[in-house]
């Protein structure tokens, strides 16, 4: 029989209990940013100093990487003098205005300003790109800030960029999950190449010449079909909240509510009852999980996420059973040469869910963090098996120096911020010993039993549950020797760890970060210098930044993955090896 709300539990491990509240999100992890209206939360945030860290400037949130996006715009528009500001008179709120679309800003939206209008006030409309010019009707001033939130309503003239017939999804233009279904691929990358180019030129704090050019951005295998989970929810019954029980009214559902993700820059469900960007069987998992919903809905009184994770069994062929596999109409099946990949959806967020990358395999609870677009792992894990070691001398010229010789090999990896070991495991070829650390505790016990999975004996790799910074406290291995990996959450590194991990100097970092802001922050901490511990000013920090690139994991979004790589800088070039400068 098919269960029931029981289905509908916490479906992230890391310490975010979603239990039966709604998401703050849509068809993206909860990790990724809201795209709910932009709010200042208060004054600090209003300057961008909502974080009280001595050397973390910056909370890299939406609506500060907005506001970067906005004066930049306001300084090449070049329209008013600074003394002319006070005397524009904005449209009034609810009005529809024609705007003119210049660029697309680091959190999605089109930036551009008022038609046939000599002011400079920006309003922000979704789903636009530069070159439109859209009817746009205002639902927020930010007067000091010099920019108007705008719902889109129609495309007066179309931009040269936009090709509206790849849109694949009927709920484009007004569902928050997607913002680029109109543009074609190849600009979305590029796009993201600027996103990532802008973060370091905002947030890093580092001037252009330590910074070097961003390289392309690598894109998705799958353009749509690669989201391997997704969580649309439901609303409670009208007035749930105002009855829950306490004066013996208890409500419940009259009819099915919209099942979905929310309505852009509002908390409104929509009714979505599929989503391209699922993989098919999450797509598959997505209609059967509706028809339990629907078809249980006496039991539910209050409203619900509802998750859905793929999960894969391969088979070698040789034991494929055409007759069985062939007829689970639930399934999904792939051939992958010498076996076959049956696809199905989990919705249980304790049951256990399978995924290769390559020939590693990795068991999760369906309900816990992992990355999200299998289709990609492989060629970003391989960028990272390619990167995380010094590069070999281009040239015979440039071949090692018999003194750079002696410099020892590394042969220890650190993972901070480990999960379920993704990176310990993928990388494990190249390292003596792993050591990885991680603040969920079920996340290590995955992690352990992933290496395992993958004949990563526990003598060569080792896993903590504990908080990042406290890592410090058990490293056994050279600095010289180790590598450490940061894949920190949305906010990236807290000011302690930073501190450590310069004054400890492993000879490489490798910073994966689905946040570009808070990681050209953190970067811009170890190549500029941190204060009491390597000194400070330009470049006084033991780090250089040696590539930088994004990395597409949520094609049709905003959001771009970006890898850094940094070596330690040698005793020539700023610092002594032991840091001291
Ligand atoms: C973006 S995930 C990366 C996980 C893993 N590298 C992967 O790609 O599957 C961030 C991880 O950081 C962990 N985390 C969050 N805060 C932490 C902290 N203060 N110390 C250690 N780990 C933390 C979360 O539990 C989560 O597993």
């Amino acid at each position: 029989m098919a269960s029931s709300a029981a289905n509908v539990g916490p479906v992230e491990s890391n310490g975010i209990g979603l239990g039966e509240k709604r998401y703050a999100e849509t068809p993206l992890r909860s990790e990724e940013p809201s795209r709910g209206s932009y709010k200042f939360k208060n004054k600090r945030m209003r300057k961008g100093h909502g974080n009280t860290s001595q050397i973390l400037k910056t909370n890299g949130d939406n609506e500060e990487v907005l506001l970067r996006d906005v004066t930049s715009l306001i300084k090449s528009l070049d329209l008013r003098k600074e003394s002319d500001a006070v005397s524009v008179t904005l449209p009034e709120r609810l009005t529809e205005i024609q705007v003119e679309i210049k660029r697309i800003s680091s959190t999605g939206d089109g930036l551009g300003v008022q038609k046939n209008s000599n002011s400079d006030q920006v309003y922000v409309v979704p789903f636009t790109a530069p070159g439109d010019v859209v009817t746009a009707k205002i639902f927020k001033h930010f007067e000091k800030e010099r920019y108007s939130m705008a719902d889109f309503v129609k495309i007066d003239t179309p931009s040269p960029h936009r090709d509206d017939s790849l849109v694949k999804c009927p709920y484009f233009a007004s569902c928050s999950g997607c913002q680029f279904q109109m543009l074609p691929y190849s600009y979305q990358l590029a796009h993201k190449k600027t996103i990532v180019e802008n973060a370091y030129k905002n947030f890093s704090n580092l001037p252009p010449e330590l910074i070097p050019a961003i390289d392309d951005t690598i894109g998705s295998p799958l353009e749509y079909g690669y989201r391997t989970k997704l969580t649309p929810h439901f609303d409670g019954p009208p007035d749930a909240r105002r009855s829950d029980g306490r004066n013996g009214i208890k409500r419940s559902f009259k009819e099915v509510p919209p099942i979905g993700f929310m309505k852009k820059g509002t908390r409104i469900t929509i009714d979505i009852e599929d989503c391209p960007i699922g993989t098919e069987a999450v797509r598959k998992g997505n209609q059967r999980e509706r028809k339990r919903v629907a078809d249980n809905l006496s039991d539910y009184r209050k409203g619900a996420t509802l998750l859905l994770r793929e999960n894969t069994e391969r088979i070698a062929k040789a034991d494929f059973d055409a007759t069985k596999d062939v007829n689970d109409e639930d399934a999904v099946l792939e051939d992958r040469g010498a076996h076959m990949h049956k696809k199905t959806c989990v919705t249980d967020p304790n049951a256990k869910t399978t995924e290769y990358i390559d020939d590693f395999q990795f068991v999760n609870p369906a309900g816990a963090f992992f990355q999200n677009n299998n289709s990609i792992l492989p060629r970003f894990t391989q960028y990272i098996r390619d990167n995380i070691l010094p590069p070999p001398p281009a040239s015979p010229s440039q071949s090692p120096s018999p003194s750079q010789n002696q410099k020892p090999t590394i042969k220890h990896l650190i993972d901070a911020y480990s999960g379920s070991g993704l990176f310990t495991i993928t990388l494990s070829a190249l390292f003596t010993t792993s050591l990885g650390i991680d603040i969920s505790s079920s996340s290590i016990t995955s992690a352990t039993h992933n290496a395992l999975l993958n004949a990563l004996p526990p003598s060569s790799a080792t896993f903590i549950a504990a908080d990042a910074a406290a890592l410090f406290a058990s490293i056994s291995t050279p600095a010289a020797e180790t590598v450490v990996m940061i894949d920190p959450p949305r906010k990236g590194c807290d000011e302690s760890f930073l501190r450590q991990l310069v004054r400890y100097g492993p000879a490489r970092v490798v910073y994966v970060s689905c946040n570009v802001h808070t990681q050209a922050r953190d970067v811009g901490v170890l190549v500029g210098g941190v204060e009491g511990v390597d000194g400070v000013g330009v470049g006084r920090g033991k780090y250089v930044l040696e590539s930088l690139r994004g990395f597409d994991f949520f094609p049709q979004t905003g959001h771009v993955e970006g890898v850094a790589v940094l070596r330690r800088k040698e005793g020539g070039e700023g610092v002594e090896e032991d840091g001291r400068v």
